[in-house]
């Protein structure tokens, strides 16, 4: 049966209570000031291949959009990343937070080093806004009405616990704090409107667990390759190297 407006969100949100990446174990070790410098490097070395995707995936999204008024409420989100004029942009200030923890950001940027399952999640993002439906697309973006709370929570922990945070090197969580909310009050309307039978409302929330998925993956591969007993895959960064000064 087709859910109410009211209970299909209760539902959406639901997904966030039981399957956001906040109940990570990573994230609890980070935002309590229990990770080692190099596990906070390897973070943000890996959660940099998520900045580099989002854009990409924004961009996939257009394209395969036909209504202007769709197009222009979305191409602020590339702009957020990407920068502009008056905006330096959601990817300059993750590396800013990669000078701050001490690695080179040209090695972070450069993207070597990132593990495979990092990548593999971030690139099944991509393929999955590519070649789902609109409303799939835009269902699996909706993590982010959960990204303010860690992205507070975050900035507390980490202020609280690390030397290297301060305004600086955290801007780009203050700074989706407005950000996010935008854009999720956008998309959320949309998935409400367009979701208008069963079957579309199973595949909107299908598309949400599909994109927690993707996050708790990214964690899970930190996990495995950095907390003891760690097992760096091929390719992975190598603690202590790629360092611009010993610091964090
Ligand atoms: O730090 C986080 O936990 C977190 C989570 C998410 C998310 O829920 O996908 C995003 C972000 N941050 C973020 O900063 C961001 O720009 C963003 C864009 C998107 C998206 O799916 O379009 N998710 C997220």
């Amino acid at each position: 049966m087709t859910q109410t407006r009211e209970a299909f969100e209760a539902r959406l949100r639901q997904i966030g209570a039981e399957r956001y990446h906040d109940k990570h174990p990573f994230h609890d070790m980070l935002h309590s000031g229990r990770c080692t410098p190099d596990q906070v490097r390897a973070w943000v070395i890996n959660r940099y291949y998520y900045q580099h995707t989002i854009p990409m995936k924004d961009a996939a999204f257009m394209s395969r959009v036909e209504e202007p008024a769709l197009r222009r409420a979305w191409r602020s989100r590339i702009e957020d990343h990407d920068g502009t004029a008056e905006n330096e942009g959601g990817i300059e200030r993750w590396l800013r937070l990669a000078d701050a923890v001490g690695l080179d950001r040209d090695y972070v940027a450069s993207r070597q080093g990132v593990l495979p399952a990092t990548r593999f999640a971030c690139d099944a993002y991509v393929r999955f806004v590519r070649d789902k439906t609109l409303l799939e697309a835009v269902a699996s973006s909706l993590t982010e009405l959960f990204a303010p709370a860690i992205h507070a929570n975050r900035i507390e922990g980490l202020l609280a616990h690390y030397d290297f945070a301060d305004d600086r090197s955290l801007s780009y969580f203050k700074r989706r704090l407005s950000e996010a909310p935008k854009d999720v009050a956008f998309g959320l309307k949309w998935v409400l409107d367009h979701a208008d039978t069963q079957e579309k409302q199973d595949a909107a929330a299908a598309a949400l667990e599909f994109k927690t998925d993707v996050l708790w993956a990214q964690l899970d591969a930190l996990h495995s390759a950095y907390v003891a007993p760690a097992h760096i895959p091929p390719g992975g960064w190598q603690p202590g190297t790629h360092l611009i000064r010993v610091a964090a």
